[in-house]
């Protein structure tokens, strides 16, 4: 019980136990489907454009569905049960793209399952939908912290679970401030990170072995090549909105979803 004081250990309650907080929660059996495509940077751009101009979806439907895949995917892999805070408290750090847009309306729906997600927002585009994001999440009581944690230390004392919302598949070059600071905090916390999309900080094709290890990834319409490099426990698929015709153009070979059920575990 003495090692359950330390930084990094915590007390499992399914287990009875006490757990490195990376290994907590029990990696469920069963591993995925094979025979996916792993997409290149231009081709997952292209299959987003062609859904918003020949599809015409609009970008707040797919995010609205992206975000709550990924929240489906955390509650499957990290139910509240299995958080040693004394609260499931997650910390979702938001970027100023899209893949920032997803983690705020995961952000939501994890409060709605339970959760006590808290936000990090640095940089805020000034258009609606991102506004209206904002204000939602708000207006559901989630905090917004006016800065980011300085140590990791402090993350691994106040949440059980960070999700990585800062850049997705349109990451491109050199990381620039703030969010090098903010990586290389979260390269050092303890406690199990969900990476939406794509671990940020990664090539999305290429990845990058000494940048952020997430326990967890959630990929969206499908995996993309940097999702080859990836060595978490979990790796779901979510945004089942891929119309079969353009799954088909795209030979994207995805495998069936279990009934109704908007993610599948890969592995
Ligand atoms: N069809 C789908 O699958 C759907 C996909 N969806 C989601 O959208 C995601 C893609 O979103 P996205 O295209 O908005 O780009 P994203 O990756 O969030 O980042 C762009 C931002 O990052 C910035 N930035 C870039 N490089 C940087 C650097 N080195 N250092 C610092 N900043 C850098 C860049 O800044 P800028 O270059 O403008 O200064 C820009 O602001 C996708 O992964 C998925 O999560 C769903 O919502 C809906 C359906
Ligand atoms: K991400």
């Amino acid at each position: 019980a003495g090692r359950c004081r330390d930084r990094g250990w915590g007390w499992n309650r399914d287990q009875c136990r006490c757990l490195p907080r990376r290994a907590m929660h029990v990696p469920s059996a069963g591993s995925g489907p094979t025979g996916l495509r792993f997409l290149g940077q231009e081709e997952a751009q292209a299959i987003d454009q062609e859904l918003f101009t020949e599809y015409k979806f609009s970008v707040d439907q797919l995010m609205e569905l992206a975000g709550l895949s990924c929240a489906t995917a955390i509650a499957k892999a990290y139910p509240p049960s299995s958080f040693t805070t004394s609260q499931p408290a997650v910390l979702v750090v938001c970027g100023p793209g899209n893949n920032g847009g997803d983690g705020l309306v995961c952000a939501r729906h994890l409060k709605m399952f339970g959760y006590q997600p808290t936000v990090y927002y640095p940089k805020r585009p000034s258009k609606p939908l991102f506004e209206g994001l904002t204000t939602q999440c708000k207006k559901m009581d989630i905090p917004f912290l006016p800065e980011f944690p300085a140590e990791a230390a402090f993350i691994d004392e106040l949440y059980g679970l960070v999700v990585d919302a800062i850049f997705g598949f349109s990451f491109k070059g050199a990381v620039r401030e703030p969010f090098g600071s903010i990586l290389s905090t979260l390269e050092r916390v303890t406690v199990p990170i969900a990476s939406i999309d794509i671990p940020s900080g990664w090539d999305v094709e290429k990845g990058k072995a000494d940048g952020l290890q997430p326990d967890m990834l959630i990929s969206l319409t499908a995996p993309k090549k940097a999702a080859m490099h990836f060595t978490g426990r979990y790796h779901f698929l979510g945004g089942r909105f891929v119309p079969p015709a353009l799954q088909e153009k795209y030979a994207l070979k995805l495998p069936a979803y279990p009934g109704t059920d908007c993610v599948l575990q890969l592995t």
